[in-house]
């Protein structure tokens, strides 16, 4: 277990992480995620101690980790840039890191053969660096960084140097090998569909700070303010007045949904008698023909923007304040839709989530 413990790292006046805190569990896959700048690749540095808090501690297993250099920490790194040897063969790049545990021949080389397997290089031990693909170089790094047996693998952007489809199905077999090898991933990065179809949990930063710590569908789904929903993709937003609060809950009018029940955010003043509603673009469905929904909204098609299996409508909406944006699969002819065609769309209110202003 990682405990980050009201860490601070200051460059003059300039804080690259502000009095950040937070727990990840044995086992976890767990992502750091934020715009570039956002702190994100100093917090990881520092748990792997290559960077120290100016406050704070970070404690692994219960052992604070203060003083102690990274080669004596029970975690082991993977850069974005891959950095393995181009003059060394596969087998001898993985065993690289071996050398000063000063092992049998024999018990290093089942080491190197099992961290191949692990990441399915198995075969290719002597093949030369500069005869590999990317994907493969990127297996060879972590075979690299697998086989010192760490209790956590720390990884900064592993993926970025990759083209789209390989990143996708790196991914995949990124999220397998974590859970065969059931050993701690903190991995960083800036795409929010990485850090979704990866981990357990994510913590969202912003400018130093952890704006939510949450599992990949509570942050998608309930973003605790604007910033953490903009980040994560497209959100429609909605001022709306507080009607009336209950337990756990919120009343909120719109001009446009009207009186609403929503969740109540996490980070809310009820003072200010005001909260913004968002809801996906997918989460809006159009209603075709004589199809009627208990909840809908009419209005007239704006835009419209083709994207293969997708279509992205801009709608207005006679008392919204902005366009709604829509996204709907092409299996009904949503790309046949014409810009200036009136068109209704249905909502589950379920899906409508309150944030603080
Ligand atoms: N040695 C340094 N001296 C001064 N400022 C620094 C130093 N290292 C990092 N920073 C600043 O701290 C902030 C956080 O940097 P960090 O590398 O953690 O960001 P990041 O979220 O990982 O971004 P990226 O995705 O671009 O790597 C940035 O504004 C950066 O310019």
């Amino acid at each position: 277990m990682i405990e980050v413990r009201d860490v601070t790292r200051s460059y003059g006046n300039f804080k690259a992480l502000d009095n950040a805190s937070l727990t990840i569990r044995e086992g976890e896959f767990f992502s750091l995620l934020g715009p570039s700048g956002c702190g994100k690749t100093t917090l990881l540095r520092m748990i792997a101690g290559f960077d120290t808090p100016t406050n704070g501690a970070i404690l692994i297993d219960g052992q604070k980790m203060a003083g102690i250099p990274a080669n004596r920490r029970p975690t082991n790194m993977v850069f974005q840039s891959y950095a393995i040897f181009p003059h060394l063969n596969v087998e001898q790049n993985v065993g690289y890191g071996l050398k000063r545990l000063r092992l049998e021949k024999a018990e290093e080389k089942r080491r190197v053969d099992e961290a191949l397997a692990q990441v399915e290089l198995g075969g290719l031990g002597r093949r030369g660096a500069g005869e590999l693909s990317g994907g493969q170089r990127q297996r060879v790094a972590l075979a690299r960084a697998l086989v010192m047996r760490p209790k956590v693998l720390l990884l900064d952007e592993p993926l970025s140097a990759l083209d789209k489809k390989l990143r996708e199905q790196m991914q995949v077999e990124l999220r397998h090998l974590q859970q065969s090898v059931g050993i701690t991933f903190v991995l960083v990065t800036h795409d929010q569909y990485e850090a979704l179809a990866m981990s357990d949990r994510i913590a969202v930063m912003f400018g130093g700070r952890i704006a939510q710590v949450d599992t990949p569908k509570q942050v998608y789904q309930r973003p605790v303010n604007r910033q953490v929903a903009d980040f994560l993709g497209g959100m429609n937003f909605v001022r709306a007045r507080i009607v009336g609060e209950a337990e756990g809950h919120i009343v909120v009018d719109t001009p446009g949904f009207g009186q609403v029940r929503a969740e109540r955010p996490r980070q809310f003043a009820p003072s200010n008698g005001s909260a913004t509603l968002g809801i996906r673009p997918e989460r809006l469905r159009v209603l075709w023909d004589e199809e009627t929904a208990k909840h809908q909204v009419s209005g007239t098609v704006v835009d419209r923007h083709y994207f293969g299996e997708i279509t992205h409508l801009v709608v207005e909406i006679p008392g919204f304040e902005a366009p709604l944006s829509v996204t709907e699969t092409n299996n009904f002819g949503a790309d046949d839709i014409p810009v200036g065609a009136p068109i209704r769309l249905a909502y589950d209110p379920d899906a409508l989530v309150a944030m603080a202003d």
